[in-house]
């Protein structure tokens, strides 16, 4: 690991999260936000290089920075990189706690970035949220979608198919991505939320996440879920629901189970027994519940410290986001689907980011998420179907998974 050295004080002290972020965006390079699940402080890294490269994910040998993964991306070989040249830290205030920075200050990066500082933040939301309503014909077609999987699933073809579908929404002037950021974590206190600025495709990813794929902390524990079966979190007079009294239909008790067999199937593969499995039990997922089971494993104590990355090849894309088997639930979703899933349902998150005692890496599902194109922006939602699936109440889970997103630009 590289010594890294602080960035000068005068930069440092001049510098909030949002300002930084903006700096980053103004002068277009990568940059990624994050705040780790039931944490207050967030994340910040830049890379100087001004465009993202494309790695296979191998946790061994990358460098500090931000992984974001496609969908599709057979053996994690087209995952894009973000380097973290600068790192900072902040309090829940947007205060600096620590800042990193592997570049000489007289590289270039320092004066596109600094030079005229302060930045002037916006601070504000764009007043007008204008939803493109899905029109009766998208919940036609998905359902009639839900219909043709339920079928093949009759017949055998697979098991579970998770179908996704997607909704625009307007805003009157480009959104202050620091702003909804700050409305995510305060919303959705134990999701990983993020928001990434890729210029070379001109879009901005943000979202609340309460799904982890894979996790190695600094004393070697990986970490994975099964997440799986969704109901509002809240009961018909708009109260919240205990969890301990949620209901769950065989339909979702299955769904769920499907997802830990398929994680206990990548272990098997690799012949690892000492994994730990906790649950199934209900979460709370902002507006939603979900069953999931924790599973973790000592890679130190088992002598196997790739094991982050041996199962993140296995398990991605899993059958939370993509269905049992694998191939046939793929083929399904890439023949039937209207829309590019892009960089929804792929993975990401910072990889060996060091904190206090070693590299710590935090990849996530990425799912209740909006991509922004200028003031455009895209949300994503799926719904994992089985043979027993009623097309209405799948199309009015993405409906809810939608409003994740949607309460906050609204807000
Ligand atoms: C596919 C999504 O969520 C996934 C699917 C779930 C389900 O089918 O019940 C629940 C949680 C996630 O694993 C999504 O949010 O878009």
């Amino acid at each position: 690991m590289q010594f890294l050295t602080h960035l000068s004080s005068t930069v440092q002290t001049q510098q909030t999260s949002h300002s930084v972020w903006q700096a980053a965006v103004q002068a277009g390079y990568p940059a990624a936000l994050w705040r780790l699940p039931n944490r207050t402080d967030r994340e910040l890294i830049i890379d100087s290089s001004g465009s993202v490269s494309t790695v296979v994910m191998d946790l061994e040998e990358l460098p500090m920075g931000f992984a974001v993964s496609p969908f599709i991306n057979p053996e994690t070989e087209n995952t894009l990189f973000l380097k973290a040249d600068f790192y900072w830290r902040f309090d829940e205030n947007g205060n600096i706690l620590a800042s990193q920075n592997q570049l000489a200050t007289d590289h270039p990066a320092f004066d596109s970035l600094f030079k005229n500082n302060p930045k002037t933040v916006k601070n504000n939301l764009a007043p007008t949220v204008n939803i493109v309503q899905a029109t009766d014909n998208q919940q036609q077609q998905f359902e009639e979608t839900v219909g043709r999987a339920i079928r093949q699933m009759e017949r055998g073809k697979f098991r579970k198919v998770v179908l996704s579908r997607t909704k625009t929404i307007r805003f009157e002037e480009q959104p202050a991505i620091p702003t909804l950021f700050n409305r995510l974590c305060a919303a959705y206190p134990n999701a990983f939320v993020s928001a990434v600025y890729l210029p070379d495709r001109n879009q901005i990813w943000i979202g609340a996440t309460p799904e982890r794929l894979v996790s190695v902390d600094a004393g070697g524990i990986f970490r994975t879920v099964a997440l799986a079966g969704t109901q509002s979190a809240f009961d018909g007079e708009g109260r919240p629901k205990r969890t301990a009294d949620a209901p769950w239909t065989q339909k979702e008790i299955e769904e769920q189970a499907l997802v830990s067999r398929y994680i206990i199937g990548c272990f098997k593969k690799i012949r690892v027994r000492e994994y730990i499995e906790e649950g199934p039990k209900t979460v709370i997922a902002g507006n939603l519940m979900h069953l999931r089971s924790d599973y973790s494993v000592d890679t130190q104590a088992v002598n196997f410290p790739q094991l982050g990355t041996v199962m993140l090849r296995l398990l991605h894309p899993t059958s939370a986001v993509c269905g049992m088997p694998r191939e046939a639930a793929q083929e399904f979703i890439l023949t039937n689907e209207t829309h590019q899933r892009e960089l929804y349902s792929g993975f990401l998150g910072p990889v060996n980011i060091y904190r206090t005692e070693g590299p710590e890496t935090h990849l996530f599902v990425n799912l209740r998420c909006m991509k922004l194109e200028g003031q455009e922006g895209t949300l994503y939602a799926g719904a994992g179907l089985t043979e027993d699936s009623s097309p209405a109440k799948e199309w009015r889970e993405t409906e809810l998974k939608c409003d994740t997103m949607l309460a906050i630009v609204k807000s």
